[in-house]
């Protein structure tokens, strides 16, 4: 069974837990590269992924003042990948230097162009996290909507958001603008550290239009039965 909507997050020490992981769940064709393995096992993991013809989300939600985050992203796009993050509370500046970047260092490595989705609020962050410890005084939805809609004046591509906030800002930012949701929990899975969830049929009907899905797949006990019944959930959904 195979879903073009869910990637699978890949988040595992080093190259070769990944690629026993890849192999193991042949029908997936969309993984992401997180911090954890990118850090480990380098741009070589790519390599891995590209010779498997698969899609790569590279996940490395950059977070700095704008030229150094538009050289990372000069460096990042040549890569060929297909999606890439940075935060969103980097700022104006930063979002614009960054997509400037990305052209320019897919132009310069000659493949095509990831698209750059910000980062709003990280789902493992409540409400009332974000009000205390983060004090920001907007309410979720809004600020994720108000980090969503400067991203896309600043020419992003998309945005990374709770499935709770995805209705909002696929209403505001329009069927154009990428929406892609982690944070998604089948009822059967544990919440672990996430604090903003919805179930996959929920996140797709609410308007995502990809799910990252990570420990409810990949730490099962049996990660091809796990991803065959959350590829079956999405069956169901219009
Ligand atoms: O950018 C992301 O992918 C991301 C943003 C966010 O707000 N929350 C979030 O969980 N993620 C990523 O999505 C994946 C979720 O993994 P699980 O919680 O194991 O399903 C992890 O790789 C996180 O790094």
């Amino acid at each position: 069974m195979t879903n073009n909507k869910i990637i699978v997050a890949l988040d595992v020490p080093d190259t070769e837990s990944a690629i026993a992981l890849i192999d193991k769940l042949e029908s997936v064709t969309f993984w992401k590269v997180g911090l954890e393995l990118f850090t480990s096992s380098g741009p070589k993991i790519l390599e891995v992924l590209k010779s498997r013809q698969k899609r790569i989300f590279l996940d490395l939600k950059f977070h700095d003042i704008p030229n150094t985050v538009a050289g990372a992203c000069r460096a990042a796009a040549s890569y060929g990948v297909d999606l890439m993050t940075i935060h969103a509370t980097s700022g104006r500046d930063a979002l614009k230097a960054a997509k400037e970047a990305v052209e320019e260092g897919s132009v310069q490595a000659g493949v095509k162009p990831p698209k750059l989705i910000a980062v709003t609020v990280l789902t493992s962050i409540s409400a009332r996290q974000l009000a205390l410890d983060l004090k920001i005084p907007s309410e979720l939805p809004e600020y994720a909507l108000d980090m969503a809609m400067m991203a896309q004046e600043m020419g992003l591509d998309g945005a990374v958001c709770s499935p709770l906030e995805v209705a909002q800002l696929r209403q505001i930012c329009g069927d154009d603008f990428v929406l892609v949701c982690p944070g998604v929990r089948p009822t059967w899975a544990e919440a672990g550290d996430q604090k903003r969830s919805l179930t996959p049929s929920q996140a797709i009907q609410a308007g995502a239009d990809y799910l990252v899905i990570g420990r409810p797949i990949t730490a099962a006990a049996e990660p091809e039965l796990a991803w065959k019944r959350i590829s079956q959930e999405l069956t169901t959904v219009a």
